[in-house]
């Protein structure tokens, strides 16, 4: 394979690998339903670009401690089918990483949206 090609190759595994955690990971369909709400609800107030921004990163940053977690799953398993204590160290400190996101993501998004609800039912009722 050229050099040059090989990046195509890298973004087709990277796909891949997204792929399988949206077909296994139920979690993940739960946090991709909740990033297309949050980007529904951001189009209908209208929100700064900087507070899309912010959405935009806080959104990829749950997605991508999901992967992870499913990633450091994969190779426990792989590793320690069996019952280890390390093994579960690993899966849940990995699934702690999430839930330190999954929470944040709940804050930021409250402090995102807290005045363009407020502004809204103020004019609107
Ligand atoms: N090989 C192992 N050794 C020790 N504990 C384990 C092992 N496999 C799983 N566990 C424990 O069981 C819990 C659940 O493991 P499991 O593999 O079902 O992960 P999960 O977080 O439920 O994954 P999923 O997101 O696929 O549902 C882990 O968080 C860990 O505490």
């Amino acid at each position: 394979m050229k050099k040059d090609e090989r990046w195509i190759w890298t973004f087709r595994y990277a796909w891949e690998g997204i792929r399988y955690g949206i077909r296994t990971q139920r979690n993940l369909r739960i946090h991709l339903v909740c990033a297309l709400l949050a980007a529904g609800a951001a189009a209908f107030f209208h929100l700064s670009l900087m507070k899309w921004a912010i959405l935009i990163l806080i959104i990829s940053l749950v997605i991508a401690a999901e992967l992870v977690n499913t990633a450091i799953e994969a190779v426990v398993d792989m590793v320690s089918p069996d019952y280890h204590p390390l093994a579960k160290v690993a899966k849940d400190t990995a699934a702690g990483a999430v839930l330190v996101c999954a929470i944040a993501s709940v804050f930021i998004a409250l402090c995102l949206f807290f005045h363009p609800v407020i502004y809204f039912f103020k004019y609107n009722s």
